[in-house]
């Protein structure tokens, strides 16, 4: 009989603190924080205005780097690791969805989302490239507004273009800042939808969010508090 492998968690942190040095008091952000997310597991991060969950988030895709505590990206220990290869990882591994969308206006939806492959994917064929594009922008549901420009595109419509761009590269985990906050709730639960839908692809998902609604519909939701995340409800996965 052969064994077979288990896969170690996509996300690992375990007692990951972080404590923000300026010109007075150094103050205590996180303090502890544990969280392991699997690959198709989704998260939703709730917590009050300046808990720390942007500083959360920021730490998990290397865009910081924790003070304390170990982070393990599959299995392996990238607590400490350089800012060269945190930004390989970053473009290898992590798709960023945030409130803003952050689309060049003169660039059509699938060239703001072929610019997603132009940094940072080395050399693809035309061909390959536009077949990469077409099917992240078929995968938010916005293939037919491929020509269209931001200005015509609606608040919804343009977040799904930057999901298309998270996606394009096919990354292991999604990490979404609120990205519902400039949307009105019925777009916001599609752009919602949208980004769950790529956890059946095997995508993990972090979803920071004030909006309970959107918070439910993901497999788990935890709270950031006083520097901890603690369970608010609890998924499949845990
Ligand atoms: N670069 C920085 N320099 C100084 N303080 C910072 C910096 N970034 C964040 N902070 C502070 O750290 C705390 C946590 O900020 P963070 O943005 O992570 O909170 P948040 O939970 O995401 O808040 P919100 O829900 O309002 O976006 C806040 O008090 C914030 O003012």
């Amino acid at each position: 009989m052969t064994a077979i492998p288990i896969q170690p968690p996509l996300i690992q942190l375990s007692g990951v603190t972080k404590t923000l040095k300026g010109q007075g008091e150094p103050r205590p952000i996180l303090s502890g924080v544990d969280l392991t997310v699997r690959a198709g597991e989704s998260v939703a991060i709730l917590g009050r205005s300046g808990s720390g969950k942007s500083t959360l988030l920021s730490l998990i895709g290397l865009f910081d780097r924790p003070d304390g505590g170990q982070y393990l990206l599959h299995g392996r220990d990238i607590s400490r690791i350089p800012e060269r290869r945190a930004a390989r990882l970053r473009s290898q591994e992590f798709g960023f969805v945030f409130q803003r969308f952050f689309l060049l206006k003169h660039l059509t939806a699938m060239q703001n989302v072929a610019m997603a492959l132009v940094n940072g994917q080395g050399w693809l064929p035309r061909r390959k490239r536009r077949a990469k594009v077409m099917t992240a922008l078929e995968q938010v549901g916005i293939a037919h507004l491929a020509k269209h420009r931001p200005a015509r595109l609606s608040g919804g419509e343009q977040q799904r273009v930057a999901i298309a761009r998270a996606l394009v590269r096919e990354p292991r985990v999604l990490l979404a800042d609120e990205p519902t906050g400039a949307l009105d709730t019925e777009t916001g639960a599609l752009v919602i939808d949208v980004l769950h839908a790529a956890t059946d692809r095997g995508c993990g998902l972090i979803l920071v969010t004030h909006d309970h609604a959107h918070a439910n519909r993901m497999g788990r939701v935890v709270r950031l508090s006083d520097g901890l995340l603690v369970p608010e409800r609890a998924g499949v996965f845990s």
